[in-house]
């Protein structure tokens, strides 16, 4: 039997939706620490988070070209994984994995078939992969933008990659993905929100069921 999808619900802010896509059955749940970003949450609310979380679902913490001292301040809560979402080299996402001593995610914009074929220079340098559709110009920040990218691009990708599928992902397009694309594993942030930020309990609930049940 194939193994499980991993349902990752990204953009957690509070306890009361953590409890959500725990009870709904998600696999990860993701905090963001980036300022610009509507899902913004400090270091204190998210060591709350990861304590709250650990033992009962895998934690990530969601950065963006971070420096070393904002990568051992994250690593001290103990998350699962961190998730780069920059501009990160290959070279600097096996420095943070490094020095940081937790699963490193590396997130990957897709826009053109050049993307694709840089993916693979990231595969020994990072634990999971996470493609993602690339922000258009002048986009004030790198995801959680609801946009989706061309999945067709991706029969280019070399098939013994695994990744997780993320961008633009609701409740009514999972189920086609997963079928489609056989990631390992979606992630969605804008699709299960009733405004920038703000998750909507039964938006989180029916994107695991329609994700679970596409398997
Ligand atoms: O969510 C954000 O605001 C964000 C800001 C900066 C970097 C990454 C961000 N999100 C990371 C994620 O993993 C999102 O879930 C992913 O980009 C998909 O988002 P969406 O298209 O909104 O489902």
């Amino acid at each position: 039997m194939a193994d499980p999808l991993i349902i990752k619900i990204c953009g957690i802010k509070t306890p009361e939706i953590l409890e959500t896509a725990i009870d709904a059955g998600a696999d990860m749940v993701g905090f963001m620490h980036f300022s610009r970003s509507p899902r913004h949450v400090t270091i204190e609310e998210i060591a709350t988070l990861i304590s709250e979380a650990r033992g009962r679902i895998q934690t990530c913490v969601v950065l963006v070209n971070p420096d070393n001292s904002c990568v051992a301040e994250v690593a001290a809560l103990g998350p699962d994984w961190i998730q780069l979402h920059g501009p990160e080299t290959p070279h600097r996402v096996e420095a943070i994995r490094a020095e940081a001593g937790v699963e490193i995610m590396k997130a990957l914009p897709i826009g053109t078939a050049e993307d694709v074929a840089h993916v693979a220079d990231f595969v020994d340098v990072a634990d999971g992969i996470l493609l993602d559709a690339k922000p258009p110009k002048g986009a004030d920040r790198p995801g959680g933008l609801g946009e989706t990218f061309d999945w067709s691009l991706l029969k280019a990708l070399d098939p013994s990659i695994p990744f997780m599928l993320s961008g633009g992902l609701t409740p009514q397009t999972v189920a086609d993905a997963v079928r489609s694309i056989r990631p390992y594993g979606v992630d969605v942030s804008s699709g299960v929100e009733s405004a920038p930020g703000v998750k909507d309990k039964r938006l989180v609930e029916a994107f695991i069921r329609n994700a679970r049940a596409a398997q």
